[in-house]
């Protein structure tokens, strides 16, 4: 066996192009290239049925593509170890063995992940409050959702893939989840892929944004940049309406004589006009703004606030 060829800096932490996958006659990812810096928190957001597992199970080689390319840290990730031991993949359908308990899976861990922390494990069991020596198929869903936080977490996989890993997690678990992979990620940096329908709740956390859409990649960005590419000009009627005249509209909303009208990327000058007319201009959420630039209504994105 040859030796891998060692990653660097510049080496993308994952290569994908001209990728499809067919179940039958229905294509769930359609010719999607992309690539994901390595270092960085991105987020892969998308409608149910978008195509967001299917497409983190061809990464990870738990699939096979029907056409194109995937390359992990430069190699192919299809029943290759050298690729799959730097990877983790935590899935809200993850099964156990029958018999499981938590301590199983937590004892199992460093076989599969060479980075894995026992101790840090320990901690965000307590944090947590996850029973250790409970039966798996006996769990809340929320503890169940935290078994695979933790894996997540304490793995510390240079490349780890977090799939709606919250279902039945309450506030509080959420909270710490973000303020932990945050935390842990500044002192241990890796790749992260967060799939997930609460996007103002990890806003803060990405670096970069995918969102795909029946199977096509919709949005690939650097969430700052997303950040600043819209606002919101709300004010009287009919001085909103000639502000944003000729001006590229994405959403407008309003009650009776007062308009809300969101408008892609502003400049100063254009700022310092709106101010000068009497508008107000509101910063758009990265929800609203996914929502606003794929121009759908019902994304079957959650409001949380
Ligand atoms: N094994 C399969 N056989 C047939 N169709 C499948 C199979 N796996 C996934 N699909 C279909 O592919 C599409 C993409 O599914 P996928 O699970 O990737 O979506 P998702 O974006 O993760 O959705 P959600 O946010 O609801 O979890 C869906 O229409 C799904 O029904």
């Amino acid at each position: 066996m040859s030796a891998a060829p060692a990653p660097t800096s510049i080496t993308p932490a994952v290569q994908v192009s001209g990728l499809t996958k067919r179940f039958g006659s229905f294509t769930a990812i359609d010719d999607v290239s992309l690539t994901i810096t390595p270092g960085r928190i991105h987020g892969l957001l998308g409608r149910n049925g978008a195509g967001k597992t299917t497409l983190m199970q061809l990464i990870t080689g738990q699939d096979f593509a029907t056409q194109g390319d995937i390359h992990v840290f430069g190699e192919k990730p299809t029943e290759n170890a050298r690729v799959l031991q730097n990877l983790c993949f935590i899935k809200e359908s993850q099964r156990y063995p029958e018999d499981f308990q938590p301590k199983h899976v937590l004892r199992s861990a460093p076989w599969f992940f060479e980075n894995w922390d026992a101790e840090y494990a320990e901690q965000l069991v307590d944090e947590f409050r996850l029973p250790l020596t409970r039966r798996i198929k006996k769990l809340s869903r929320g503890q169940l959702s935290a078994i695979g936080v933790i894996v997540g977490l304490a793995s510390r996989a240079p490349l780890t893939f977090f799939d709606e890993p919250y279902l039945g997690l309450d506030a509080v678990a959420r909270q710490l989840f973000y303020d932990r992979l945050l935390e842990d990620f500044s002192e241990h940096p890796r790749t992260v892929v967060l799939s997930t329908h609460l996007i103002d709740e990890v806003a803060n956390l990405l670096e970069h944004v995918i969102v795909i859409d029946q199977g096509r990649i919709l949005m690939d960005e650097d969430a700052e940049t997303l950040r600043t590419s819209a606002t919101t000009v709300v004010g009287p009627r009919e001085a909103v309406d000639e502000f944003v005249h000729a001006r590229d509209v994405l959403h407008r909303d309003g009650i009776g004589g007062l308009a809300s009208v969101t408008v892609a990327g502003l400049s100063a000058s254009e700022r310092s006009q709106a101010a000068a007319a009497g508008l107000e201009l509101a910063p758009v959420s990265l929800q609203q703004l996914i929502v606003r630039r794929t121009d759908v209504r019902d994304t079957g994105i959650e409001q949380t606030a």
